[in-house]
């Protein structure tokens, strides 16, 4: 049995009068690549920021290998680095594309100059963006930006194996790309997972069918505040729960109800 990494247990989260988390238990376990699907507004990203420590449950318990996490990760640090990889792309305009994917480096690490720029370099390539180092955010296209920031959210010291994440979550990675680039993130969140020995599990927030066909192997889906159902990447083709069978046809009949 794989370990448990992450554990949450019968956490809720309300904003105002709005329950959106209603005491889910879920676990992320090493080795996993766990996708989180379910309408817009259900608390998926809300899910990946308790995770990371970013928000704070109003009830329930959160275990990191065990061990039980108090408060936000800024009160206690986790045994385990967690990376979040936001779903919108904030890069510094008057910085290059380079300055941008490096600038964590360029400030934190002891690396040269020379050693950043290779490794920027192959964190451009992995993203399918070679060569568009030297230009500036807003010369780039929407999707383009979109993978420079995810560049720049993988990038770590290779002289520091804490620097490096082990868990990673993805906020919808590769929501408004075209469909060759969707494949290639898709590819390097599965190289993440199975090269880098300190990145072995993470957890994906997606509306993509194809990121649930290529890059998760188990499922969860979110709606009206718990978790209505788990399978595996396969299992969401052919189960006949109700709320898969129509959030898959998109059909506005059924269970789920469509929200502004
Ligand atoms: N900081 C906050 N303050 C108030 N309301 C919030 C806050 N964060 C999230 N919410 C609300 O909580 C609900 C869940 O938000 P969340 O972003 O987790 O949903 P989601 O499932 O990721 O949605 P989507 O698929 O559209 O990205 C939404 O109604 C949202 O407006």
């Amino acid at each position: 049995m794989a370990e448990p990494l992450i554990e949450l247990k019968g956490v809720s989260k309300a904003f105002g009068s709005r329950v959106v988390l209603d005491r889910i238990d879920l676990t992320l376990y090493r080795g996993d690549a766990l996708g989180i699907i379910g309408p817009s507004g259900t608390g998926k990203s809300t899910i990946l920021r308790i995770i990371a420590g970013l928000d704070v449950p109003d009830e329930g318990e959160i275990f990191v290998q065990g061990r039980q996490r108090l408060g936000s990760i800024d009160d206690v640090p986790d045994s385990i680095g967690i990376g979040l990889v936001f779903q919108q792309s904030a890069l510094f305009d008057s910085l290059t594309v380079e300055e941008n994917v490096g600038f964590y480096l360029l400030r934190h690490s002891k690396l040269s100059r020379q050693r950043i720029r290779a490794l920027v370099n192959e964190k451009l390539e992995m993203v399918g963006l070679a060569d568009i180092g030297d230009r500036y955010p807003a010369q780039l296209s929407g999707g383009m930006r979109k993978r420079v920031s995810f560049a720049r959210a993988i990038i770590a010291d290779p002289d520091n194996p804490k620097d490096r994440p082990e868990v990673l979550l993805y906020d919808e990675p590769t929501a408004g790309l075209d469909p060759i680039a969707s494949t290639v993130l898709e590819d390097v969140i599965r190289q993440l997972q199975c090269v880098n020995v300190g990145c072995s599990s993470y957890a994906i927030v997606t509306h993509q069918e194809s990121t649930v066909r290529r890059a998760v192997d188990r499922l969860v889906f979110l709606y009206e505040g718990k978790i209505q159902w788990e399978g595996s990447a396969q299992e969401v083709q052919t189960t006949d729960h109700p709320m898969i069978r129509q959030f898959a046809s998109g059909s506005t009949e059924g269970p789920i109800h469509a929200t502004g």
